[in-house]
C-alpha cells in the first residue's frame, strides 16, 4: 500500500540584529526562497510610532504613549513579495520610513504597554501562518518567539551599516556617512538598551557577521540554515 507524502511541518524563522545589517532584504529573499510568510515587527513598532505623531501624542511623555496604544488597529500582510502595512485602513508604508518617525520609534517601542500589545499581534500572526513563517525584528528569537525552530542574529559593522544606508538615502535625504553612523549608533544603543525586552542575541541564535558577505551571500547562508534545520525534522 502506498502511504500519503508526510506533510512538512511549519518552520518558524526568527531574524534579529542591529538596524542595517540586512535583515529585511534577507528576510524577504529567504522567505520567498522557500515558500514562507514573512513578517517585519518593525515596521509595526515605526505604524504605532506614526500613529502617535499623527495624533499629537508627546512620544516623549511615556505614559501618554501607554494610555494611547491600544487605540491603532495595526494590521501586517505578510507575502514576501509585496508586504503591508495599515493603521486603521490607512497604507502607512511610505510614512512609517520619514526620519522623523525613524528619530521616534525608538522611544515608543521602549514603553512595555506598546511591546506587550505589539508582541500578541506577533505570535498571534506567527500562530496563523500555517506554511511557516519568518518573522524579523530585535528581541523575536528572545521574547516574541523563543521556542522558534531556527534563530539568526545579523551583525555588520556600523561602517559598513552607515554606507549601505547612505546608498539608501542617496538622492532623497541628507547622505552624510558620519552622521548616518552616530544616528545608527543611537538607535542601536537605545534599542540595546532599553529594559523590557532589548535588542540582543538569543543564546541559541546563529550569528552571521555580514560586513564583508554580498548580500546574495547572506540570503544563501540563511537559507542553507533553513534547509539543515528542515531536515532534521
Ligand atoms: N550584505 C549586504 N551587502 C551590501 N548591502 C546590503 C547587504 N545587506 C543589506 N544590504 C543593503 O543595506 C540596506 C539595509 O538593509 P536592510 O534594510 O535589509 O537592513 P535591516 O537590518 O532590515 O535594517 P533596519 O533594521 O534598519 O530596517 C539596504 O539598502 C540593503 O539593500
Ligand atoms: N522586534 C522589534 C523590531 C523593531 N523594534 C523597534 C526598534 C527599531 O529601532 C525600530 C524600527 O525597526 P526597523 O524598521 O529599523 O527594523 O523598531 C523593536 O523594538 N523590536
Amino acid at each position: 500500500m502506498e502511504t500519503a507524502p508526510r506533510p512538512v511541518p511549519a518552520i518558524i524563522v526568527a531574524i534579529d540584529g542591529p538596524s542595517g545589517t540586512g535583515k529585511s532584504s534577507t528576510s524577504k529573499a529567504v522567505a520567498t526562497a522557500l515558500g514562507l510568510r514573512y513578517l517585519d515587527t518593525g515596521a509595526q513598532y515605526r505604524a504605532i510610532t506614526w500613529w502617535m505623531v499623527e495624533n499629537g501624542i508627546d512620544t516623549a511623555d511615556a505614559e501618554a504613549v501607554a494610555d494611547a496604544a491600544a487605540k491603532p488597529e495595526i494590521v501586517s500582510g505578510t507575502d514576501p513579495l509585496a508586504p503591508t502595512i495599515t493603521v486603521d485602513g490607512i497604507d502607512v508604508s511610505g510614512p512609517i520610513r520619514t526620519q522623523e518617525v525613524t528619530s521616534k520609534v525608538s522611544a515608543v517601542s521602549a514603553v512595555p504597554r506598546v511591546r506587550t500589545l505589539i508582541t500578541e499581534l506577533q505570535r498571534s500572526i506567527a500562530a496563523g501562518a500555517e506554511g511557516g513563517i519568518l518573522v524579523e525584528g530585535r528581541d523575536i528569537g528572545t521574547t516574541v518567539l523563543p521556542d522558534a525552530d531556527l534563530k539568526v542574529f545579523l551583525t555588520a559593522s556600523p561602517e559598513a551599516r552607515a554606507a549601505r544606508r547612505s546608498g539608501e538615502l542617496k538622492g532623497k535625504e541628507a547622505t552624510d556617512l558620519t552622521a548616518t553612523r552616530e544616528a545608527l549608533l543611537r538607535r542601536d544603543a537605545a534599542d540595546s538598551g532599553r529594559k523590557t525586552s532589548p535588542l540582543a542575541k538569543a543564546e541559541d541564535a546563529v550569528e552571521v557577521d555580514t560586513s564583508d558577505l554580498t548580500l546574495q551571500q547572506v540570503i544563501e547562508c540563511v537559507v542553507t540554515l533553513v534547509e539543515e534545520k528542515r531536515a532534521l525534522r
